[in-house]
């Protein structure tokens, strides 16, 4: 089984799977009569027809046992996925690239610093929120509408991944 390599969250190494969500090196511009500066625009919302709505949510989620065995991902077709976190705790992504199904040769795991979050765009295959800590909470915003916008992939014992936060 193939341990997949945590690798830091950056916004190049990330751009083919979606955004990175944060303030740390972006640009800014003031507002507020200079009293705050502004991020504009760091990600946008994919939705898929008219009358779809970017919905806002808050995620608490319990972080699952690691090492963790990934034996699924999932995608959402008809909109992107965004997840920021609240308070501040480091957490894991995994994603692999849109296609028919995920190849797990393509997966790659990165680490966010709790300061940074991501926007998953449409179909990018990713694994639910993997919390690190017992419990953490996220601020998620993504599609409302009409149709089927979560697709799972279970892999085959041949395709399972190993992501284990404690790596060397
Ligand atoms: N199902 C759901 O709303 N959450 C997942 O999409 C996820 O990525 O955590
Ligand atoms: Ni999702």
């Amino acid at each position: 089984m193939r341990t997949l390599k945590i690798e830091p969250l950056t916004q190049a190494a990330f751009a083919p799977f979606g955004d990175v969500i944060e303030s740390q090196g972006r640009d800014f511009f003031l507002i507020n009569n200079g009293s705050t500066r502004r991020y504009h625009q760091l990600a946008s919302v994919q939705t898929s027809a008219p009358e779809d709505q970017a919905i806002i949510s808050i995620f608490v989620a319990q972080g699952l046992p690691m090492p963790l065995t990934v034996c699924m991902l999932e995608r959402h077709p008809l909109g992107s996925q965004a997840f920021m976190p609240l308070l501040g705790h480091p957490f894991l992504i995994l994603v692999a690239p849109p296609g028919d199904t995920p190849d797990p040769q393509q997966a790659r795991a990165f680490r966010s610093d709790g300061r940074q979050g991501v926007n998953y765009h449409r179909g990018v295959w990713h694994h639910p929120i993997l919390a690190l800590q017992a419990q953490d909470e996220f601020l998620v915003v993504d599609r409302r509408g009409a149709g089927d916008n979560c697709d799972e992939y279970f892999f085959d014992e041949t395709q399972r991944l190993l992501l284990d936060p404690n790596q060397a």
